[in-house]
């Protein structure tokens, strides 16, 4: 829906002749309500309008005092100050959020446009890493925000399926590997085949030739070799789609590192015809220190392509085959400086979609003060954290609502809630810790919290018997202060998804949903609603229903459920 800011913004830029989409961006909410619902500071048109702020402001306000739904505009020093009229607002708000909350969060500006979001990417037979975690949680927000925006979004998970790492799990199973054990648990089994690998390799050298012999075999198409690395992947897949099920997380596809392997010939040979690959150590490599960067390594000295070389051949893959415009990679800050060489290699390219590519990268997740997986020794495997916290919510359930009919479910709701809801909050950047007392807390600002404000919500309803009929505002109710709070927030969520989608950060959704329950709950605190009586009791239900379907939505697009009681 077009805010309200978009009417001002439109109405200012007609008088000033300044873009209304930078106008959008000066408007401010006053920290003090006295002020008026919203403020825009005209210093900025001073200059080139060779008028003084204060004169300015003054003529806008008897411009736009005639805007519909504007109750009162007037000057203050050099500040247009805007008070709403509120009961006219509130019912253009509520209607909104009741009859199509789509509309209430999104323009479709992304339509026309596809978008390819790179994001899990787990490596096939170790453990989910806290980068996969993060990079799962973050991306499979990220998808759902550019989707409700009106992008058309082909998420994909780059699965680790190749490399030099496969010959010695190949080696270290056909040593001590046992299939009835890695069939049972396929990751632990594999990943402790494959720590033991290297524990003895470091009394017998040996071993790595065994390594390297059967990595080779494998690049070969050598029978048994391919037969083990297909089966290690079906296993390890199977058990990474249990947690994304767990985790409510999807893709479009599943496109591992090994797709290209016949595909990045091609990227190859162009990078030679363009004369950008050199040799450098006996390995193929694009010089890049003109840009203040080391060089692309394309091909090692082995003949065997790496990590960047797979990635130009999906990338090229991810335009040209899935149609995208825009290529977005939800990826830990440690491999900015890849996705920066990446990208200018592209560029060298001249893939006119290098400009839009966009590393988004975040930082570390520690839980309990401790980091989910290392290399060797201490391993925090993510289902046992999550079973842990589904646990955990159980457990606050049980004693909270001894009653609730489905517990499990819910209880799996808000386990894994509050693990995405605790890495989303925070700015991706930001190192994120993580303990159980506190992503589980009902009062903190988690995802308990936001749940249970929506069961709070769905409550109220269900006791007032209207879930069905369609409610709205009545015009001839006037918000109170605590109402009005809450209206000012309900008409946020097109700001916050635009956000949100233009900065690829989640946690913008998240804290907006986050205000949205503080906002509510004051109200549900000050404001009976059951027990007023109508008009009032009909405004306050409508608002109560609108709160409700904006959380829900907010929720979903951050990738937690809304369970309607817990
Ligand atoms: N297109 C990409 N490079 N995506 C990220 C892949 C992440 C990689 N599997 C890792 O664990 O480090």
């Amino acid at each position: 829906m077009k805010s309200i800011k978009h009417a001002i913004a439109t109405a200012v830029a007609e008088h000033t002749g300044f873009p209304a989409a930078d106008i959008v961006n000066l408007i401010e909410y006053p920290p003090n309500p006295e002020l008026g619902d919203l403020a825009l500071p005209c210093f900025q048109f001073a200059k080139q309008l060779r008028k003084n702020p204060a004169l300015i402001a003054s003529e806008l306000a008897d411009k736009l005092a005639g805007i519909d739904g504007i109750g009162n505009a007037n000057a203050q020093g050099g500040y247009l100050n805007l008070t709403l009229e509120r009961s006219t607002y509130a019912l253009s708000i509520v209607d909104r959020a009741l009859q199509s909350v789509h509309d209430l969060f999104s323009e479709e500006r992304g339509t026309g446009h596809t978008v390819a979001v790179d994001y899990s990417a787990p490596n096939i037979a170790k453990p989910f890493g806290v980068g996969h975690l993060r990079s799962t949680i973050i991306g499979q927000a990220i998808v759902r925000l550019m989707r409700e925006d009106g992008y058309r979004v082909e998420g994909v998970n780059h699965l680790g399926d190749w490399g030099t790492q496969f010959g010695k799990n190949i080696a270290a199973y056909l040593k001590w590997g046992d299939e009835e054990t890695v069939r049972k648990n396929p990751v632990r089994e594999l990943f402790k085949l494959y720590v033991r690998f290297h524990e003895e390799a470091r009394e017998h050298p040996e071993l790595e030739d065994e390594g390297r012999y059967w990595f080779k075999q494998l690049e070969e198409g050598h029978e048994q070799a391919n037969r083990l690395w297909r089966w290690f992947i079906d296993e390890s897949l199977r058990a990474f789609q249990e947690t994304y099920k767990t985790l409510g997380v999807e893709f479009d596809h599943y496109l591992g590192e090994s797709f290209y392997n016949d595909k990045m010939d091609a990227i190859v040979d162009e990078l030679r015809a363009k004369g950008l690959l050199v040799e450098d150590d006996g390995a193929e490599v694009v010089d890049l220190s003109a840009y203040d960067m080391p060089p692309c390594i394309i091909k090692k000295s082995d003949g065997t392509s790496i990590y960047a070389t797979r990635d130009l051949a999906a990338a090229d893959y991810r335009h040209r085959v899935l149609g995208a415009d825009t290529l977005v990679y939800v990826v830990g800050a440690e491999q900015k400086l890849h996705f920066q060489q990446v990208f200018k290699v592209l560029e060298l390219l001249g893939r006119d979609y290098a400009k839009r590519c966009t590393h988004v990268a975040f930082g570390l997740m520690k839980f309990n003060g401790e980091r989910l997986s290392t290399r060797r020794g201490h391993v925090v495997y993510l289902e046992d954290v999550l079973n842990k916290a589904i646990e955990e919510a159980k457990r606050i359930i049980q004693e909270k609502n001894p009653n609730l009919a489905d517990q499990d479910g819910v209880a799996r709701s808000v386990g894994v809630g509050a693990v995405i809801f605790n890495d989303l909050k925070t700015y991706r950047i930001h190192e994120v810790d993580f303990r159980y007392e506190d992503v589980l807390n009902f009062d903190g600002e988690t995802g308990p919290y936001v749940q249970y404000t929506h069961a709070r919500a769905c409550s109220v309803l269900r006791k007032a018997g209207t879930d069905a009929q369609p409610l709205n505002w009545p015009t001839q109710v006037q918000p109170d202060d605590v109402e009005w709070a809450l209206i000012l927030r309900l008409a946020q969520a097109g700001e916050a998804l635009a956000r949100a989608v233009d900065e690829f950060d989640p946690s913008v959704m998240a804290r907006y949903v986050l205000h949205v329950c503080h906002a509510f709950n004051r109200f549900y605190h000050n404001n009976p609603i059951l027990q007023a009586d109508d008009p009032l009791r009909a405004a306050r239900l409508a608002l109560t229903q609108a709160t409700r379907n904006v959380i829900a939505k907010a929720l979903y697009l951050i990738g937690l459920d809304a369970p309607q009681e817990m």
